[in-house]
């Protein structure tokens, strides 16, 4: 019996650790169902680390992962056959065709829709005859997202599906996993480099680095509360107290810019306060500056 109300995810303090290398540091986050998450980090960041442990391929160190409600180091293959995986590389028997390895996947999951599976072997133009080793980078990519979506799973995870894949091959790809977004009542789950593919797909977006969880919110709410702000320093000092939010501010002589994260008006009755400030504009941000600027901001503190 499915929940509706528990989350898809839950992670309480989740850590991994490989040797002196912390990956993930306490990150805790709740993803409900329904909604579409997209991870953001730089390389390194511990993206992948952290969706191993959710899909119980790597230990936890500390902390813990519930998904659909299944306590993941308590009974992995039961949260399995709920979820699709599209994993960074794609591990798919290379000496089977096309054919054969769909017959093997689909015997795992009852759930498995040959329907759904036929139209995405339309969409994608996948030769069914061929052997795995004789796929194309691409092709093999959607047939893993083929095989991870033709189950119906309660939650898609995405690991970078989509590195290394030509503007044509993304644009198929994309349309497979907004299938699934466009169901209504399943969760995708997916990291990846992309601002721009994060900003089609995602309803909230979380931004790691150095393995914790800098920002975990609805991406119109963080593109609409985070601002740049530009302003004169008169007498070149930096005042005593930054405005709360910022995230990360630069002084080239005179020129300070700032980001504020959750900005309001009071930033600026604070900074017009400062006898030696001058504001010149506060102006939006595209999630790609304010991605850039939550991880050089980090860098500077961490
Ligand atoms: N098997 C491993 N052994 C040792 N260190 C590892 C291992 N896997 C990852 N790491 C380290 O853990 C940290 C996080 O790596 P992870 O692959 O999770 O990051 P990522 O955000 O997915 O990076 P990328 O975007 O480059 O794929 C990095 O410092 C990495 O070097």
């Amino acid at each position: 019996m499915i929940n509706q109300t528990e989350a898809a995810i839950q992670l309480q303090g989740l850590t991994k650790r490989y040797g002196k290398t912390t990956a993930v540091e306490d990150l805790s986050l709740v993803i409900p169902r329904g909604s579409t998450f997209g991870l953001l980090g730089p390389n390194g960041a511990g993206k992948s680390s952290t969706i191993k442990m959710l899909m119980g391929m790597l230990s936890i160190d500390a902390g813990t992962a519930t998904v659909l409600g299944i306590n993941v180091a308590d009974s992995p293959s039961a949260m399995k056959q709920r979820v699709g995986y599209v994993p960074e590389l794609h591990h798919i028997y290379r000496w089977m065709t096309v054919r054969k390895v769909i017959g093997f996947v689909k015997s795992f999951y009852p759930s498995w829709n040959d329907e759904l599976c036929d139209e995405l072997l339309d969409l994608f133009e996948l030769p069914i005859d061929r052997k795995v080793a004789q796929l194309s980078k691409g092709m093999v990519a959607k047939l893993s997202l083929l095989l991870a979506m033709s189950h119906e799973p309660e939650l898609l995870v995405l690991d970078e599906p989509m590195s290394g894949l030509d503007p044509l091959v993304r644009e198929e790809f994309l349309d497979g996993v907004l299938r699934t977004i466009c169901r209504g009542d399943s969760t995708v789950l997916f990291s990846s480099h992309s601002i721009d593919d994060v900003q089609r797909l995602a309803d909230d977006v979380g931004i790691m680095y150095h393995g914790r969880l800098l920002v975990n919110r609805p991406l119109d709410d963080l593109l609409g509360s985070t601002k740049r702000v530009r302003a004169v320093l008169r007498d070149g000092c930096l005042p005593q107290h930054l405005p709360e939010g910022t995230i990360w501010q630069s002084v080239q002589r005179r020129e300070w810019s700032l980001t504020v994260a959750g900005f309001s008006t009071d930033v600026l009755t604070q900074l017009r306060a400062e006898n030696s400030v001058e504001v010149v504009d506060v102006a939006d941000l595209c999630l790609e500056d304010l991605f850039k600027d939550y991880v050089k901001g980090a860098k500077t503190t961490i």
